[in-house]
This record gives C-alpha cells, sequence and structure tokens, in this order.
C-alpha cells in the first residue's frame, strides 16, 4: 500500500497520552521520520536563525571555507559535481561552547561587512540550546517507546548545518542533495517554510515530496538508530530536489551519537528472537568509513553486519 504524508506527532501530548507515543514508534518503525508540532522552538527563534543561515552563507568564499572539518564531514562544503546547487556550513558540537565559538571565529567577518558576529552568535546559541534540549527529548522518548532509558543522551555530540540551495532556472528537475540517510541517530530538521524539494522514501520505497509546514519540523532517524534498535527502526533514506528556480535553506541539527563508547543496541532489545545485528563500534570511525568508502546511503552497515 502506497502511503501518502510523513506521521504528524504532537510534542504537547507526547507526555501523557499512550496513542501518541505508539504513533511516534510506529513512525520511527515504518518510516524513519515523523514531523512534530507544538514543539519548543518558539517562531521567532526559527526565522531568526534563518536569517543568519542567509547572512553567513553571503559570505565571501574565502572565508566560508574557513570553517574547516572537525570530523570526517564536517566543516564547508562547496558546490560538487554531484550536489552542484548546494553548499553548507557545519558547527561539530552544540554541547561544546568550545565548538561554537571555533565556527563562530572561523566565520570572523570585517566590522564593514553586514553580518554582525556577536549578533548571529547569540541566536546561534540561543537556537543551539533550544534545539538540543529538544533533540534529547525526541531521543527519550524514542528510546522509551521501545522500553529503554538512556540515560546519557544530553552528552551525545549534537552537530549542527546550514544548508543553502542555489537554485537557477537550469537546477529545476535535477538534484539538490543527492539520495542519502543520514549518519546520527536522529536529525532535527527545519526546513524552508517556503520553498519545498525535500522527499522521503515512504514505507513502499516510493519517493515522496515533503511539503513545507510552516512551524512544525521534520525528525529523521540515521543509521546509527538502525543499531541502536537493533534493526527495529528504518534510517530514513531521502534527498532534494529543485522544483523551483530560488534559494532555499534548511538547518539541520544531529545528534549523532554517544560521545565515550561504542554504538550498540541496549541488552534490552537484544534476545534469542532478535540476535545482536551489528559489531560495536566507535561512531567517529563508522563516519570515516562511510566517508571513505562514499557510501552515503547506510551501505557501510553493511560492513558491520553480525547476523
Ligand atoms: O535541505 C533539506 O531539506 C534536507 C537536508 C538534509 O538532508 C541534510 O542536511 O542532511
Ligand atoms: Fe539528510
Amino acid at each position: 500500500m502506497e502511503e501518502s504524508n510523513v506521521p504528524v506527532v504532537d510534542m504537547e501530548k507526547i507526555d501523557c497520552e499512550k496513542g501518541e507515543c505508539e504513533k511516534l514508534r510506529k513512525a520511527c518503525e515504518r518510516w524513519g521520520c515523523f514531523r512534530i508540532i507544538n514543539h519548543s522552538i518558539p517562531p521567532t527563534l526559527m526565522a531568526e536563525m534563518k536569517k543568519v543561515n542567509e547572512a553567513l552563507h553571503d559570505l565571501p568564499f574565502e572565508i566560508k571555507k574557513r570553517n574547516t572539518e572537525v570530523i570526517a564531514g564536517s566543516g564547508y562544503m562547496a558546490p560538487t559535481a554531484v550536489n552542484p546547487f548546494y553548499e553548507a556550513l557545519s558547527l561539530y558540537d552544540f554541547t561544546s561552547s568550545q565548538s561554537l565559538h571555533n565556527f563562530c571565529y572561523q566565520l570572523h567577518v570585517s566590522p564593514h561587512h553586514s553580518v554582525s558576529v556577536d549578533f548571529d552568535r547569540e541566536i546561534i546559541e540561543r537556537y543551539g540550546e533550544a534545539i538540543h534540549g529538544l533533540a534529547v527529548k525526541i531521543g527519550q522518548k524514542i528510546a522509551e517507546s521501545l522500553g529503554v532509558v538512556v540515560d546519557d543522551l544530553k552528552d551525545w555530540p549534537c552537530q549542527f548545518r546550514i544548508n543553502k540551495y542555489n537554485f537557477t532556472p537550469e537546477a529545476v528537475g535535477s538534484g539538490g542533495v543527492q539520495i542519502h540517510t543520514d549518519s546520527s541517530f536522529l536529525t532535527i530538521l527545519q526546513d524552508d517554510e517556503n520553498v519545498g524539494g525535500l522527499e522521503v522514501l515512504n514505507p513502499s520505497a516510493l519517493f515522496l515530496p515533503v511539503p513545507p509546514f510552516p512551524g512544525s519540523l521534520l525528525v529523521n532517524l540515521g543509521d546509527i538508530a538502525r543499531v541502536w534498535s537493533n534493526g527495529r527502526f528504518c534510517n530514513l533514506v531521502h534527498r532534494v530536489q529543485c522544483k523551483e528556480a530560488t534559494k532555499r535553506f534548511s538547518i539541520a541539527t544531529f545528534m549523532l551519537a554517544p560521545r565515550n563508547r561504542n554504538v550498540e543496541a541496549p541488552e534490552e532489545l537484544v534476545d534469542h528472537d532478535h540476535p545482536r545485528l551489528y559489531r560495536p563500534f566507535i561512531y567517529k570511525d563508522y563516519r570515516k568509513l562511510r566517508v571513505s568508502n562514499k557510501m552515503v546511503s547506510g551501505e557501510a552497515l553493511e560492513l558491520l553486519r553480525l547476523a
């Protein structure tokens, strides 16, 4: 059966209504994504963060490329032959003030430029705090939906990436970002509230356009969620297509994986009927494996498979 709508989860109901938790678990198992409404991020902060995204991408190329990577695949991504209309800036870890400082320092511009670094920093800081709190809450609820408590979620590194799509008339009908999964445990995406283009693989394995839904956020699961859940949850396959000749902006926060311990399914999710599927590993090593083999859609998980 073709499924035509991404599930919507109401964050105000999630603490008290069993049906909403059930919806969350089913969305993770069948889709690997859901939209959230009534979340805790103020609309004004989302709008301010979008403005910062636009302003930082207006910086000259020489400054943007100072945003160097901390782990494989973080840092400035310039347009490439595969994704010629796409570029991104990235901050490695929202939970670290040093990381935030480095990001702002790298993008520091002269006082003559229109971007005020201090002003931007304050917005990024506020957005980071709010979105990280939300990611921890969603992570806890997802774990609870399988009867598991994860007590160190708030310490998991949380990567932040601001995306820009320079869609021209020639780009219409072609790809913005190639088909991929995220390598994270979960991603919170503030997609463009006006310009569509995001497409997700639905449970019938068809790409489904996800139209803008102003005020909401899209949550999707990545490769680590598949490993952590011992194969119960889907890592969402998705892409961005160019629908119209205009600029598109999105803001992604990736709650990655445990900081100083192995990625592995907890004991509660492993038994005779559910043997452990993946060998335990360190997240940074997995990220290197993915990047060096150019395996962008979770194929690298197969290299770690036990059963
Ligand atoms: O721009 C979007 O809507 C999606 C971006 C995305 O998939 C990513 O940053 O991993
Ligand atoms: Fe993605």
